[in-house]
C-alpha cells in the first residue's frame, strides 16, 4: 500500500492572488508538519488536499489516488475542524454520533465506533459534558475523534493547538504522535515549537513557495555554526537589530543577552569593521547550538 501524499507543480490563484506557486512536496507516513507565517498558503493547501477548495494547477495523489477522485479521496482523509460551537448544546457522545451521521455511518456502526473513539481520545468519561462547556484541549481532542471515526489514512489538521495552554498542547501532540503510527498525519502550525517536538519531516511555506523541505535535522544544520549568544549594552539593541538577525533577547537592566545569526562571529566582525559601521560592543560571542526557531527565522529573513 503506498501511504504517502505527492504533490507536483501545485499552483493555487484565488482570481488574481497568487495563494500556491509551483509546489512539490513528497509526504511520507507519519508526523509531518508545515511550517509558515500567517499568510503563507498552508491552509490553502490542506483544503486542496482535503478536496474543499479546488486547485488551479498541477498534481495531487494521495496514497496513489489521484484528487480528482474526490469520493475515494474523502473517504481516505479526515479534517479536524477548528471550530465545534455549533455543537455547543450536544454532549460530547451526541456530537460525535451526529458528526459520524453526517459521514454516512449507519446505527450499528456509530454504537461500535462512537465510544471507542471517545475512548482513544480520552473522553469517554466525559462523554456527557455539553461541546460549550469544554475546554480548547477537550474540543480539539473531540475534533480527532470526529476525524478519525472513519479510519482514515491521512488526517489533516490546521492550527490545532492555538489556544490551548502548555499542558493541552503537549497532550494533543502526544495523541497526535499516536494517530501517526499507521497513517499520515498532516500539521500546519505557525507555532515552531509543535513541530520540533513531534514532526521528523517537515516542509515551510512563504508566500506561497516552499523554502525548505527536509528532516528537522537538516534543517537545523542551515544555521549550523552560525548562531551565536553575546552581551551588548541594552542601548545598542536597535543598532545591533538593524544589523543583525535577532533571535533571543534577555534584558537585565542595561544588559541584553542576545541570540543572532551571523555568517561569522560577530566579536570579530566587530573589531574589522569598527570603522565603518556604528560602534556596538559586543562582549565575546559564544556560538552556540541552533534551534529550530533560528533556522526557520535564517530562511525567513533570506527570502
Ligand atoms: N477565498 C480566498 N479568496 C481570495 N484570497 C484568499 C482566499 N483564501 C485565502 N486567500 C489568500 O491566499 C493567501 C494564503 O492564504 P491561506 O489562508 O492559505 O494562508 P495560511 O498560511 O493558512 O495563513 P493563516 O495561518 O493566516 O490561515 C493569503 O494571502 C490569503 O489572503
Amino acid at each position: 500500500m503506498d501511504m504517502s501524499i505527492e504533490i507536483r507543480n501545485l499552483t493555487k490563484n484565488y482570481g488574481r492572488k497568487q495563494a500556491l506557486w509551483d509546489v512539490n512536496l513528497s509526504i511520507p507516513q507519519g508526523m509531518f508538519g508545515l511550517l509558515g507565517p500567517n499568510g503563507a498558503g498552508k491552509t490553502t493547501l490542506m483544503k486542496i488536499l482535503t478536496t474543499l477548495v479546488k486547485k488551479t494547477k498541477g498534481e495531487v495523489r494521495i496514497c496513489g489516488e489521484p484528487l480528482e477522485n474526490s469520493r475515494k479521496i474523502r473517504n481516505m482523509t479526515g479534517y479536524l475542524p477548528q471550530d465545534f460551537s455549533m455543537y455547543g448544546n450536544m454532549n460530547a457522545y451526541e456530537a460525535l454520533d451526529y458528526l459520524a451521521v453526517l459521514s454516512g455511518m449507519n446505527k450499528a456502526e456509530r454504537k461500535v465506533k462512537v465510544p471507542q473513539m471517545l475512548e482513544k481520545v480520552n473522553l469517554l468519561e466525559k462523554r456527557k459534558v455539553k461541546v460549550r462547556a469544554m475546554s480548547g484541549g477537550m474540543k480539539r481532542r473531540l475534533g480527532i475523534a470526529q476525524a478519525i471515526i472513519h479510519d482514515p489514512k491521512v488526517i489533516v489538521v490546521d492550527e490545532p493547538t492555538a489556544g490551548l495552554d502548555p499542558e493541552e498542547r503537549v497532550r494533543f501532540r502526544n495523541l497526535l504522535c499516536e494517530i501517526a503510527k499507521d497513517r499520515i498525519v498532516l500539521l500546519s502550525t505557525h507555532i515552531v515549537g509543535d513541530i520540533e517536538a513531534t514532526c521528523e519531516n517537515i516542509a515551510i511555506l512563504n508566500q506561497g513557495e516552499i523554502c525548505f523541505q527536509g528532516k528537522v535535522t537538516e534543517l537545523l544544520s542551515l544555521v549550523e555554526g552560525k548562531v551565536y549568544r553575546t552581551e551588548i549594552a541594552a542601548a545598542d539593541l536597535e543598532k545591533t537589530k538593524e544589523r543583525y538577525l535577532v533571535t533571543g533577547i534577555l534584558t537585565t537592566g542595561s544588559t541584553a543577552n542576545i541570540k543572532i545569526i551571523s555568517d561569522q562571529n560577530p566579536f570579530l566582525q566587530e573589531k574589522i569593521s569598527e570603522e565603518k559601521l556604528p560602534e556596538v560592543k559586543f562582549s565575546a560571542a559564544k556560538q552556540v547550538k541552533p534551534d529550530v526557531e533560528d533556522a526557520y527565522m535564517y530562511l525567513m529573513h533570506k527570502k
